[in-house]
């Protein structure tokens, strides 16, 4: 039985309210805050069930069921559209029905759906609505109070509360109390009044651990502090925070209790290395004996396997067979082939054979899971996901989702279903100067949300394992994010020639890119080593540029790997002049090396080494420096939404010392075309943006687009995009990027600088009048219809390390300035001293800097000038 409470939780905050909720194993969500994906999961706790509100929207049939589909459990509908839902065959357990109490229909009646109601039922209705505690019967209302709350919940009813309201603590008296609604629901027939309290460990195993005693003050204390807290027996005032003294605390994930409320089930997490029972030998104390002594893991089957895999991944025995899987990846996917292979012709040897075969194919699959940083927690979560897909009567569903001959979902392990079809659309707003709706058009140029707050959470503790462990830490992390396991972290200059072996037309066309870019970065360089001014009679101003010492370049490899960045950054530090190049890459998960052509580059520009990691570790390394990793005076270069925090935290600790570039994230792309633009040229150019990751966003400006024209644009988008090898991050990205019609240029650039889009394409009549007067913000622009934005990832000369995020309002691209720093100088003359000596005591005296005014005296009156 779950925890009698359902909390609804929406807003900002919402993953910290979640993580301090998930003691109690489900949450809603209302559906206008979520972005359904496929692993949307996989951002809450794997203990936490998701709910979703739908009440008050019109959900079709087919929003219902891709909620379903992702893992969503519940969700919560108002009458009509759970009568639609029931009609199509979706399975009735999957919903809760709100209605008024005297408007429950007969079939509604019949169903497995839950009942969410805002007023009390008589105890009769109780029983007949709630069939006699067989179905739950949720209670939502704003005016709830703690006393309500528990009168409620103890009557059968699970409370919606909204999560602002609620609180685990034991002293915070203006919310509701998570605790007090749990105890208000507890009955006990125990003579001292506690209740039989189970303790299991978490997913994948569950293990029971022990049994122990609860009461109403250690349940409460359990909840403020997310730990195991259990009643002592013997001293019956004192609570037992288990581990205390001997360190073996467990973290507590969720808290149940059983069908007639006297028992209670406490799922937690021990620490690692440490069991349940107070015999040393013992994990639980059911006897599971071994993990103190060897180290082997407890439980059995494949949880057993998974921890001993997650052990040996960390440091395995000499001569260890899975360690040699884990570093040599050809042998791992050789022998993973092997066993499928063996599997298959098993059944003709019989059944032990089968289950012999399975096991070895298993313990490769898992191998290959750990190696690439997957539990089994994690695969299991997926079973479940898939476990709950639904399926609807033939007539109703997309042809991937029928089923004929079932109403309610089977619980069967689906084997691999067709995937509905992608769609590559773009919504269409209006959104000239006499559109109606600005909340529309301000809705399609804001940008995916990025939740910075929760990304440090991540990124956090990763600085700080760099900072303290250096070397080590970069190794352990690239093993876990990267699936890669190395010596050493760096590779260093001479690079080693089987490193950066590539074809010959790659290495063309790298070197007339590197050339091209050269070209037009050396020409940023100032005129003049000096630049002097004579501002007034013998006063003489300077100017001079000096490369910055040490650099940092973050070359992207996660999704695609961008050896096209390596020049970006590299090809400016070399012109500037920049005496150490450091690079640093994630190594590839497939050879457990980098790319070859990343090194070309490095060897090219002369780069000192490369840092073989990715993420927030390796700009860490690069900012603070490791015993092998040159500490750089500034970070530079793209990258996903952990390297960009990174960045952003070490830009501001002043331990650092360390400037960084900007910060630029997911690539993006505004194109302004009309009428006489070619459709294909307009479509090639949102995809190729489209398809650098799911979080990039393409934005389409028309001008005065016939209809006609427009459904000529979305063709093509739609037909090319169908056959790109990267297709699905395509759709994903589509579905949240725009059309905007508009009836002018002007129109089009007002809505274009109000983005400030990191790459601007103008494919429109005379497209170069427009620059540069028409354009106020944009990272880089793009001129006429031969002009794709490909042109200036690779090869014209253009950086592509270009401001994204609308901070192209302020920042500039990655140039050659961007490798220096201007230092001025100044030579005042005797004559330059009559021209602004005065002036400067002047000012000093009203500043009242005694000190200063007195600089310029002395210097007069030696001079014989005042
Ligand atoms: N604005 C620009 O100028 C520009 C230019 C090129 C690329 N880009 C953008 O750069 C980005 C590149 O992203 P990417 O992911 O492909 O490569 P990436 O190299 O930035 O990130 C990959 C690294 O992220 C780390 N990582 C992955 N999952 C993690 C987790 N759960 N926790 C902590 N760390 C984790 C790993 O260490 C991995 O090596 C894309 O968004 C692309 O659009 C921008
Ligand atoms: N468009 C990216 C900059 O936002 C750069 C890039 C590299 N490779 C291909 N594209
Ligand atoms: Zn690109």
């Amino acid at each position: 039985m779950t925890f009698p409470l359902l909390p609804l939780v929406s807003g900002q905050s919402a993953q910290e309210t979640i993580a301090a909720l998930a003691v109690v194993g489900h949450l809603l969500l209302p559906l206008k805050s979520v972005q359904i994906s496929k692993h949307f999961l996989h951002q809450f706790p794997s203990s936490v069930l998701v709910d979703i509100d739908a009440t008050g929207n019109s959900v079709t049939v087919d929003q219902l069921v891709e909620l379903l589909n992702a893992g969503v459990r519940q969700v919560v509908l108002d009458a009509d559209s759970a009568q639609q839902a029931l009609d199509s065959g979706l399975p009735s357990s999957r919903f809760a029905v709100q209605f008024a109490l005297d408007s429950v229909p007969d079939n509604l009646l019949q169903s497995q759906a839950a009942f969410v109601f805002s007023q009390e039922l008589s105890q009769d209705a109780l029983k007949k609505y709630g069939r006699d505690g067989d179905r739950v019967i949720y209670y939502r209302s704003d005016d709830l109070t703690q006393e309500s709350a528990n009168r409620l919940a103890a009557s059968g009813y699970f409370p919606i509360i909204s999560a602002e309201k609620l609180t685990t603590s034991l002293s915070d008296n203006s919310k509701i109390s998570i605790g007090e609604i749990f105890t208000a629901t507890l009955t006990t027939d125990r003579p001292d009044g506690l209740f039989t309290t189970l303790i299991t460990a978490p997913a994948p195993s569950y293990t029971a651990l022990g049994v122990v005693y609860s009461s109403v003050e250690s349940i409460k204390t359990a909840i403020a502090e997310k730990l195991g807290v259990y009643q002592s027996r013997k001293r019956k005032d004192e609570l037992w925070y288990k581990g205390k003294t001997s360190g073996a605390t467990q973290e507590l994930i969720r808290l149940e209790k059983d069908c007639d409320s006297d028992v209670i089930k406490f799922v937690v997490a021990p620490r690692d290395g440490f069991g349940f029972c107070h015999h040393p030998s013992n994990f639980t104390c059911f006897g599971d004996g071994e993990l103190k002594q060897s180290g082997e893991s407890f439980g059995s089957g494949l949880a057993k396997l998974d921890n001993t895999l997650a052990q040996r991944l960390q440091s395995a025995p000499e001569g260890s067979y899975t360690k040699r899987l884990f570093n040599d990846e050809k042998l791992l996917v050789a022998k993973l082939k092997e066993e499928l292979d063996e599997l298959i012709e098993a059944p003709k040897d019989g059944k032990d054979e089968v289950a012999w075969e399975c096991a070895d194919l298993f313990y490769f699959a898992m191998v290959w899971c750990i190696k690439n940083g997957v539990r089994l927690a994690d695969v299991e979560k997926n079973l479940d996901i898939k476990s709950s897909k639904v399926t609807r009567r033939k007539g109703d569903a997309k042809p991937a989702y029928i089923k004929e001959d079932t109403k309610e979902a089977p619980k069967e392990t689906p084997k691999e279903e067709s995937k509905p079809e992608l769609e590559y659309k773009m919504e269409v707003i209006n959104a000239g100067d006499k559109a109606t709706d600005p909340a529309l058009i301000e809705k399609a140029l804001s940008r995916p949300v990025q939740k910075t707050a929760d990304i440090m959470k991540l990124v956090l503790p990763i600085i700080e394992k760099v900072k303290k462990d250096g070397d080590k830490a970069l190794l352990e992390l690239t093993a876990k994010f990267d699936g890669v396991t190395l010596d050493t972290p760096v590779l260093k200059a001479p690079f080693p020639e089987d490193w950066m072996q590539i074809s010959d037309d790659m290495k063309e066309a790298i070197d007339i890119s590197i050339a091209n870019i050269e070209k037009f970065h050396a020409a940023q360089l100032p005129k003049e080593k000096i630049m002097t001014v004579e501002t007034a009679p013998g006063v003489f101003c300077s100017r001079f540029a000096k490369p910055i010492e040490n650099v940092g370049l973050y070359v992207p490899g996660g999704t695609a790997v961008l050896p096209s960045t390596a020049m970006m950054l590299g090809v400016p530090a070399k012109v500037a002049g920049c005496k150490n190049i450091v690079l640093a890459s994630p190594p590839a998960r497939a050879t457990g090396k980098l790319t070859p052509e990343v090194v070309y580059v490095a060897h090219k520009l002369g780069a000192k080494c490369i840092v073989m990691a990715g993420g927030a570790q390796a700009v860490t390394a690069m900012a603070y420096g490791t015993d092998s990793v040159l500490k750089c005076d500034k970070i530079l270069g793209p990258g996903n939404q952990f390297v960009t925090a990174a960045k952003m935290y070490v830009q501001n600790d002043t331990q650092a010392l360390c400037s960084i570039d900007m910060p630029a994230g997911p690539s993006e792309v505004l194109v302004v075309a009309d009428g006489n633009a070619d459709a294909d040229f307009v479509a090639s150019d949102l995809l190729s943006q489209a398809e650098h990751g799911v979080d990039s966003q393409v934005i389409l400006i028309g001008v005065g687009l016939t209809k006609a024209k427009l459904a000529e644009f979305e063709a093509a988008v739609a037909k090319q995009a169908a056959v790109l090898p990267r297709k699905e991050i395509v759709s994903k990205c589509l579905a949240h990027s725009y059309t905007l019609l508009v009836d002018t240029y002007e129109e089009a650039f007002k809505l274009s600088n109000q983005y400030a889009p990191e790459h601007l394409i103008l494919q429109i009549d005379d497209a170069a009048k427009y620059v540069p007067d028409y354009i106020e913000n944009a990272g880089s622009v793009f001129v006429g219809a031969l002009s794709p934005e490909s042109c200036g990832d690779y090869s014209s000369g253009t950086n592509h390390t270009l401001p994204t995020y609308g901070y192209a309002r302020q920042y500039s691209g990655v140039n050659t300035a961007t490798f220096q720093k201007f230092i001025t100088s100044q030579d005042v003359t005797e004559e330059g001293l009559k021209s602004i000596g005065k002036a400067v005591m002047t000012l000093a005296a009203v500043e009242g800097l005694e000190a200063h005014r007195n600089a310029v005296q002395v210097r007069m009156d030696k001079l014989g000038l005042l």
